[in-house]
């Protein structure tokens, strides 16, 4: 481990515009001499990761206060020896400690699963009885097949007896239907509640509680593992940035996971965990009380000839547990196999554009004919080890009723069963081969599903440190009166992803937004204009330093996100459009928008001219990601959506870099219309984030950023005085 805490260069002088406030640096450089005080004093894995622990912490927004930071240090040590003592030793730690972790994990999936079945405790009811009443049914047959059987070839058979053995069969017949009927329904019902359920709340979860950081780190890359192995969990955390790796089958696989796996927790893995807990629970009760009810019958009938049947259970029974573990392991590999052919499909699907420019397409399908053929081998000897199964079974069943009926052939000769029974016997022994393999098999879809439901309770509860904080998160938290709002400010800003914990993106930033004022910022590229952006608007949460709104002070990033939102709006240099009409996308943000509002939103973006050319005009459906809309028209689209929301502070990320003269001329002037409230509204501050000479002129602002740190801020005219000017030399480079 090379992790090191958050290192502040000083390579060159920084500006603050708040110098009065204590230096991040000083803070920093306190908790640097603590690492290294402490370093000597710990081992090393210990202090790593006790490091990592401090830096991923939520609450770590007011580093400014240094013995904030000795707190945090302190308490992630006490959480990480109270971690020591609870989690299993993984290197030391053998296979009993793991073994037993791995069964309390089992035993709360299975309480999760068995509080949602409790749920639709009525469903399951009617349908466990009604299946065990086809189970009885089943049962019934035989004896009164044979029943049946016997009174017709007696010699002594009346018409009356004939009449009742037939009646009986057409009571147990209907019945049986009924039971199917009821069963069936009943249980697929509860199932979709269940599934139905855990769907909405999987995808809330992931929606809602997920912080973007999770989102742009590929989601956390925690559903790859089916077994639920907590050590290569542990291994992820201390390997830190997920790497692309290749598996047992070299198969190149990233640990992160793609929107397609998500998609296919939610539909796949969802349904055959909701299908554990009531058809599959279902199963073993009716495989089990068939095996009950068959072995009953047989032992009456004739138990010498039940201990000729059985005789094959054992050794069934044993390649059964033999071939189950291997098939397990066998399709977990097959479904991390398909998952990265999935993956694989994907992303170039999503890249199309990019494949055809390149004339991939025939090498892309190569490549996945490729990991194809993996998962076909795979499945191979999946199906290979089912194949021997089965034929193991079909050969030892046969082997039975083969010695069956040679003890029963004799037995009727000699007068000691009839042929009726006979059959009934025969008939009882298939139940039990059918009861027992129908457990056998519930019993391993009952465990897949365990599997599959803890991938769905994995993705649901998630990593900690990538939940959004519970303020954020809640509506009725602490709220803005965003009218009165008349600045924000950054003040001694630190941040870095969290995929890169040691590369500081933004370093020591401090900058104030003012209503009626606009900021410009430039920089070259990688510089952190758009991270700036992002923390801005509340999409992530700096570590050092804080962002706060004034005259209230309150912290910006504990504020909800509903005030968060009607506070700062930003226009990405990319929008994305969903697949919906113009005016659906316009309102996404605003719902409640009156037509007023639409119309001068629109006017104010220049969108009226191209909208009016549309078939539909504003019902026109702009496609996947507004594919049936030019760049510009999506660009203008989106600030029309921003403008709705009427924010406090407009971001605009590169607003005119897909626009003509005329879109940028238009662009300039609704920047002008809200910086002094013409549009109708309030004056607005604005932030715009670009490279263009022309745009910087609008700007009473500019502010220079290099390597994450605002090197010279003032208006144009200042920083162009001279010729060596930060900007003037970033201009020259930019042209
Ligand atoms: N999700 C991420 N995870 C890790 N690092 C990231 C992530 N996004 C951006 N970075 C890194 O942060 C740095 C700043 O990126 P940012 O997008 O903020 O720069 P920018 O100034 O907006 O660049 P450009 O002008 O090209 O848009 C870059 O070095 C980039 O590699």
């Amino acid at each position: 481990m090379t992790d090191t805490p958050i290192v502040v260069r000083h390579a060159r002088p920084r500006v603050s515009i708040l110098s009065t406030k204590i230096n991040m640096t000083q803070c920093c450089e306190s908790a640097h001499q603590q690492h290294q005080k402490r370093k000597n004093e710990l081992p090393p894995s210990f202090f790593d990761r006790l490091l990592k622990r401090v830096r991923t912490e939520k609450q770590f927004d007011t580093v400014n206060n240094n013995s904030n930071i000795q707190y945090k240090m302190a308490s992630a040590a006490r959480s990480n020896s109270a971690d020591a003592a609870t989690e299993p030793t993984v290197s030391k730690g053998g296979k009993s400690n793991k073994s037993s972790l791995e069964k309390a994990r089992k035993r709360e999936i299975k309480a999760r699963l068995n509080a949602e079945a409790s749920r639709e405790i009525r469903p399951l009811a009617v349908g466990t009885v009604a299946m065990m009443a086809s189970a009885l049914a089943n049962q019934a047959l035989p004896k009164l097949l044979g029943k049946l059987l016997d009174e017709k070839t007696s010699t002594s058979c009346s018409t009356n007896s004939t009449t009742s053995a037939s009646s009986a069969l057409a009571v147990v017949v209907i019945g049986g239907g009924i039971a199917s009927f009821l069963r069936t329904t009943m249980l697929n019902r509860a199932q979709d509640n269940i599934a139905k359920r855990l769907r909405t709340k999987l995808f809330g979860s992931v929606l809602v509680e997920r912080d973007m950081e999770w989102f742009v780190s590929g989601c956390g890359g925690q559903g790859e593992n089916a077994d639920g192995d907590e050590e290569s969990d542990r291994k992820k955390e201390v390997d830190g940035p997920e790497k692309a790796k290749k598996n047992d089958n070299g198969i190149t696989t990233s640990s992160a996971m793609s929107p397609g796996a998500i998609g296919a927790i939610l539909t796949e893995d969802i349904n055959r965990a909701s299908e554990s807990v009531t058809v599959t629970f279902a199963n073993v009760l009716r495989g089990c009380s068939s095996c009950t009810f068959a072995t009953y019958h047989m032992l009456t009938l004739n138990p010498t000839l039940f201990g000729i049947s059985v005789s094959v259970v054992p050794v069934v029974g044993a390649a059964a547990v033999v071939l189950n573990k291997f098939v397990k392991k066998a399709t977990a590999k097959q479904r991390e196999c398909a998952e990265a052919a999935a993956a694989f499909a994907e992303e170039r699907l999503c890249h199309i554009e990019t494949v055809k420019l390149a004339n991939r397409e025939a090498d892309e399908v190569e490549e996945y004919n490729r990991l194809q053929e993996e998962c076909v081998q795979l499945g191979r000897r999946v199906s290979a080890a089912k194949g021997t199964f089965m034929g193991f079974m079909f050969a030892a069943t046969g082997g039975a009723l083969y010695m069956v009926f040679n003890a029963g052939g004799r037995a009727i000769a000699d007068g000691r069963m009839t042929s009726g029974e006979l059959t009934s016997f025969a008939t009882y022994s298939f139940l039990l081969g059918l009861g027992t393999s129908g457990v056998f098999k519930a019993l391993g879809e009952s465990s897949q599903g365990l599997v599959c439901a803890d991938r769905v309770y994995k993705l649901m509860d998630g990593p900690m440190d990538a939940k959004q904080s519970d303020k954020q998160a809640s509506a009725s938290s602490e709220s803005a009166e965003t009218d009165s709002v008349q600045s924000i400010s950054m003040e001694n800003v630190c941040f870095s992803y969290r995929s890169s914990p040691d590369k500081l993106v933004l370093d020591n930033v401090s900058l104030s937004l003012e209503r009626g004022k606009v900021v410009a910022i430039v920089g070259k590229n990688g510089s952190g204009k758009t991270t700036m952006a992002s923390l801005i608007a509340g999409l992530y949460t700096p570590q050092g330093g804080k962002i706060t709104i004034q005259p209230t002070g309150q912290t910006f990033h504990e504020l909800n996100r509903r005030s968060q939102t009607a506070l700062v709006q930003v226009v990405p240099q990319h929008p994305a459009l969903f697949d919906t009409s113009i005016k659906e996308n316009l309102v996404y943000a605003s719902p409640d928008a009156s037509d007023d509002s639409i119309q001068r939103a629109l006017t104010l973006a220049n969108c009226n001219d191209f909208i009016s050319k549309l078939e539909g005009g504003l019902h026109f459906r702009v496609g996947r990601n507004g594919m049936r809309l030019s760049g510009g028209q999506r660009q203008r689209l989106a600030l029309a959506r921003a403008l709705l929301s009427d924010p406090c502070l407009l971001i605009l990320d590169e607003p005119t870099s897909a626009l003509d003269a005329e879109g940028e001329e238009a662009v300039m002037d609704a920047v002008n219309a809200c910086r002094s409230g013409e549009d109708g509204g309030a004056t607005r501050g604005l932030l715009l984030i670009t490279h263009r000479a022309s745009t910087l002129k609008v700007a009473d602002r500019i502010v220079v950023l290099k390597g994450g740190q605002v090197v010279s801020q003032g208006t144009f005219e200042e920083l162009t005085r001279s010729k060596d000017s930060e900007l003037c030399e970033l201009m020259a480079e930019l042209a």
